[in-house]
């Protein structure tokens, strides 16, 4: 044997979820961060407003557009989005030495942050489309949070279609019937991306061979 397996060490890898607004994503996110000390999460900054509930710092930064001009200007985002009027972005900061040190990294984002982070670290990503089972449970869920107003409501429905059009481009799919489910339906796929063939980094170093 060339080379023993405690000189194995694996690279973190990118865990993206995305979905249509309402269909839970934050929610299984949110256990699975909790369930799993192997992974992190990527704190957004939005100039979206503050849900009532919601923590800076903990849910997302939340800054005011000026702010956000100012950073995406200076290229602090890896990726950023205009989603439903209010700007979102994922800083670059700490996530290469995060991932080089063997730590996975969980990223909730529209399908436009999934095709810009593919495009920079295709072979880190690993993403994760969830649906609701259908469109009337979509729009239940997105009453049923009761954190946004009826507008915002109809506009993030409307904007349902278009997010689910880009399903095909994920690697995985699943359909958020019930948390329990959807979140084991992670880490297991969670548990099968750690341990593929090309994730592993070698080291270089054979101790005892
Ligand atoms: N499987 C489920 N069955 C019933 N309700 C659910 C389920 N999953 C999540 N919910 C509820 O649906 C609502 C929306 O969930 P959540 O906020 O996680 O959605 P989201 O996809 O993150 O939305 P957004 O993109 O707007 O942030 C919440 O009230 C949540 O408790
Ligand atoms: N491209 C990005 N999209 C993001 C980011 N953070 C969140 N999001 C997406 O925005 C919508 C709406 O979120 P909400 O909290 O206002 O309901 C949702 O699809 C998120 O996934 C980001 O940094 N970049």
């Amino acid at each position: 044997m060339s080379a023993p397996m405690e000189t194995i060490k694996r690279r973190g890898l990118m865990l993206v979820l995305s979905s249509p607004s309402g269909a839970g994503k934050t929610t299984i996110a949110r256990r699975v961060l909790d369930e799993d000390p192997g992974i992190a999460a990527s704190i957004s900054h939005t100039t979206r407003a503050r849900r009532p509930g919601e923590v800076d710092g903990r849910d997302y930064h939340f800054i005011d557009k000026q702010t956000f001009t100012k950073m995406r200007d200076e290229k602090a985002f890896l990726e950023w989005a205009l989603v439903f009027d209010n700007f979102y972005g994922t800083t670059r900061a700490p996530w290469t030495k995060t991932l080089a040190d063997g730590r996975d990294v969980l990223f909730d984002v529209d399908w436009q942050g999934a095709d810009s982070l593919r495009e920079q670290a295709n072979d880190d990503v690993v993403s994760v489309f969830v649906l609701p089972p259908t469109a009337g449970a979509l729009e239940k869920r997105l009453k049923a949070r009761a954190q946004d107003s009826d507008d915002v409501v109809a506009r993030r429905m409307a904007g349902a279609s278009n997010e689910i059009q880009h399903w095909t481009a994920y690697d995985y799919v699943l359909v958020n019937f019930d948390v329990d489910q959807s979140v084991a339906a992670v880490h297991a796929v969670l548990a099968a991306e750690r341990l593929k063939r090309t994730r592993p980094a070698w080291t270089g170093s054979c101790r005892g061979c």
